[in-house]
């Protein structure tokens, strides 16, 4: 799925320079160039793309401090602008825009729901968010910026992709010590789904092409997306067990949303030497993910790669049932509710419906 991207904030722009590295190493040429949108000139310079500094006249280019509120303003005020600097970017083959974010600071927590808004208006093509959790050991102020960026994200987006920064952390390791890794591991993920997306030529009856990522995200809201891998043997028969303990690992251990599970579609991508992709295997992975996730809309298929091992990647779409989701607007609540000096243990999971957390525009 020929995509372009737009990173919004400082790690926004990290995962997309990520992305297009990943895709470049590996050949692919899905990602078909980036944005990078920033409030602080210093986190621009060094992006190996086109970049845009907005909010000049408000904050001189020093960033928005955490603020998204004021990320939200500026980027309102400046979106044409950015929406310029992607003249001529989206070309007939553009099959989707990705604006990517952290969610917890203040230029891209604020910024890119505000971005895609305006992009929507403009393009025809679906508009998806990837947008970064914080952790739970980063203070307050993230978890109420996400919590709020969150809810207006994915109404604005056609569907958004989370990722929570605690998904890939090593044990011992900080937050910040992790980036890199988590990024790598995210662009590992999204890159591979766009380049199975992208309908390789003459091999394999059931090979996915873009159409099936755009309707497993239908129904928008929120979405996870796993991926786990494995020695493969060269005999398909001899690979059942294989792609089934890597379905199951993609979506229970390998998820860029832990624990999120319940969701209204999925999407098997089984990648690797078609010879041996065993058919009955994918099958048996795709009743479980039926069972596992509660969806009867399963889609699946092959993603044919030289490779001498085997990866399951699983697209998880309307996620926003799921615990993690619950629990991840609690904390924000109290969050916020610690901030208004109130008290929120009369909330009980179901935040993402309350107004607690305000709407960010
Ligand atoms: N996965 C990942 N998360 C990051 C990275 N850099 C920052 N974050 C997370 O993103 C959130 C902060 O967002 P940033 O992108 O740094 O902030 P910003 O959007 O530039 O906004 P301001 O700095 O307030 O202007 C925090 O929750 C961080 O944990 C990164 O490289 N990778």
């Amino acid at each position: 799925m020929k995509s372009l991207l737009i990173g919004v904030g400082q790690a926004g722009g990290k995962l997309a320079r990520e992305l297009i590295e990943y895709d470049d190493r590996m050949g692919f040429g899905a990602v078909r160039g980036a944005v990078g949108v920033n409030t602080a000139a210093a986190d621009l310079r060094g992006l190996p793309f086109e970049t845009v500094l907005v909010g000049r006249d408000r904050v001189n280019g020093q960033g928005v401090g955490g603020d998204n509120e004021l990320g939200a303003e500026v980027m309102e005020a400046d979106a044409r602008e950015v929406l310029a600097s992607l003249e001529g970017r989206i070309t007939a083959g553009i099959e989707s825009i990705f604006v990517v974010a952290g969610l917890g600071g203040g230029t891209g927590s604020g910024g890119a729901p505000v971005l895609t808004r305006e992009l929507a208006r403009v393009y025809d093509v679906p508009i998806y968010g990837l947008g970064v959790l914080p952790g739970r050991d980063e203070g307050a102020m993230y978890q109420v910026n996400a919590g709020r960026s969150l809810k207006t994200f994915a109404r604005e987006a056609d569907a958004l992709l989370l990722v929570d920064n605690d998904a890939f952390r090593s044990a011992g390791e900080s937050v910040t010590e992790g980036f890199d890794a988590i990024n790598r591991e995210v662009a590992r993920r999204l890159g591979l789904l766009l380049a199975a997306g992208e309908n390789v030529e003459g091999v394999g009856e059931s090979v996915v092409d873009s159409s099936e990522i755009i309707n497993t995200l239908r129904d928008g809201g929120i979405a996870a997306l796993g991926y786990a891998a494995a020695d493969a043997a060269p005999d398909a028969e001899a690979n059942i067990n294989t792609v089934t303990s890597i379905t199951r690992r993609a979506v229970l251990t390998g998820s860029s949303l832990p624990d999120a599970t319940d969701a209204d579609a999925a999407l098997l991508v089984v990648a690797g030497d078609p010879d041996a992709v065993p058919r009955k295997g994918v099958e048996r992975a795709r009743r479980w993910i039926e069972e596992e996730t509660g969806s009867l809309q399963v889609r699946g298929g092959d993603f044919p790669l030289s490779s001498d091992r085997l990866a399951a990647l699983v697209l998880l779409g309307g996620v926003e049932r799921s615990e993690r989701i619950q629990s991840f607007m609690e904390r924000a609540a109290e969050a916020q509710a610690a901030e208004d000096g109130e008290d929120a243990s009369g909330d009980s999971g179901a935040q993402w419906a309350s107004d607690d957390l305000d709407d960010l525009v």
